[in-house]
């Protein structure tokens, strides 16, 4: 049993448009699931549809034993935090903090009466739980201040604390960290990965940041239109994607792809119509002579990017046909635009595709 599970879930909206298309997907209690995927390929749905914002067309959803398909928002015990989470401007961080909890003590009442809930979750726990939420995510000094105090990243701190308080059966985020600078951003996605760790609920976590995703998550699901293309480990899915599309997806530089008919054939699996290789596997020098590996031509610089702690070196491929293709080099590299170079991928860094650009597997996996 799967603490989060959707079974063949479709939600078509009245003017047509196919948000979710029988999407099935399970999340462990404790685990960290990144839902990645373009624009509009229905992120934010299916995390609408977990939280009850709406109502499937089809299939069934399911937080632990019980069936929520039909259940109201308020009786899933969901916590769904967004990007631009607000806090109440009039009340200080701990009256946003037991805001939550207020409402919850309505909910607890409400279950207790009906007899659904043990004691061991009474208002009573919960309220002990306020004092470590705060000191877990480091907003303890903060208690008396109010939201304008706050920076970006404390602001949200406090939408998760309001959100752990609750101790509800899933947290729902949706791209929790996209206001944020980088740097911030960068050092909030290593905290909560250590908060999700702890909390042992399911998470299912909404980012259109590959980079946020491969660090943050358990497991990624890579959505396109509306479809779940590929469910693994960041990098089971970053070294062994299912089709280009999420080969491009999941890393920070398009994979460079040429025509089968650029190779000598005989390296070539059956079925295989292109092939791809990442950045970081193509290897540059600036002599002419001596590069080995399966692939090995000639090409000349057109641009170089620096990044700080690399560079990708842009170039085009005058032994292959003039294919624009590009490396990842060392942050020194002192290659400019012009410089002939020789460039090499070694056979086993090379992905095949076939025709619909199906990633075809090799006889190791
Ligand atoms: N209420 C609605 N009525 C009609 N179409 C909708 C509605 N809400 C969303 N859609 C459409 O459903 C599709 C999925 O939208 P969704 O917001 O889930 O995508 P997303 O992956 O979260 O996108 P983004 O990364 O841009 O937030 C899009 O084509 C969107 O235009």
């Amino acid at each position: 049993m799967k603490a989060i599970e959707f079974d063949s879930v479709t939600k078509t909206f009245p003017d047509g448009t196919v948000a979710v298309d029988k999407l099935s997907l399970g999340v462990e209690n404790g685990e960290t699931m990144a839902l990645i995927g373009p624009s509009g390929c229905g992120k934010t749905t299916t995390l609408r549809l977990l939280a009850g914002l709406e109502d499937p067309t089809a299939g069934s959803i399911w937080l632990g034993e019980s069936d929520v398909t039909r259940v109201a928002p308020a009786n899933r015990n969901v916590a769904m935090m967004f990007q631009s989470d607000a806090l109440y401007s009039h009340m200080s961080v701990r009256g946003n903090l037991s805001f939550g909890l207020k409402n919850r003590r309505r909910f607890w009442s409400r279950a207790f009466r009906s007899g659904s809930v043990d004691a061991n979750s009474s208002p009573e726990r919960i309220v002990e739980g306020i004092g470590s939420v705060a000191k877990r995510l480091g907003i303890e000094p903060l208690l008396d201040r109010k939201p304008h105090q706050l920076s970006g990243g404390e602001r949200q701190r406090v939408a998760l604390g309001r959100a752990m308080i609750r101790d509800p059966a899933a947290f729902l985020l949706d791209e929790p960290l996209s206001r944020l600078d980088a740097r911030l951003a960068g050092e909030l996605r290593i905290e909560l990965r250590q908060v999700f760790r702890d909390l042992g609920k399911p998470v299912l976590y909404v980012t259109h940041d590959q980079r946020e995703a491969m660090a943050l998550a358990d497991r990624l699901a890579v959505m396109d239109r509306g479809k779940v293309l590929q469910v693994g480990e960041p990098l089971e899915v970053y070294q062994r994607p299912v089709n280009l599309f999420v080969a491009n997806f999941v890393g920070s530089v398009p994979v460079n792809v040429l025509p089968k008919a650029l190779l000598a054939s005989m390296l070539a699996p059956a079925g295989a119509e292109i092939f791809g290789f990442r950045a970081e596997h193509v290897g540059v020098s600036g002599k002419q002579e001596g590069a080995g590996g399966a692939l090995s031509f000639r090409a000349r610089v057109r641009e170089v990017e620096r990044l700080g702690d690399h560079a990708l070196v842009y170039m085009d491929a005058d032994e292959l046909e003039g294919a624009r293709l590009v490396a990842r080099c060392d942050a020194e590299t002192e290659f400019r635009p012009g410089d002939p170079i020789k460039a090499s991928v070694d056979e086993e860094r090379l992905m095949w595709f076939d025709a619909s650009q199906q990633r075809i597997k090799s006889v190791a996996e």
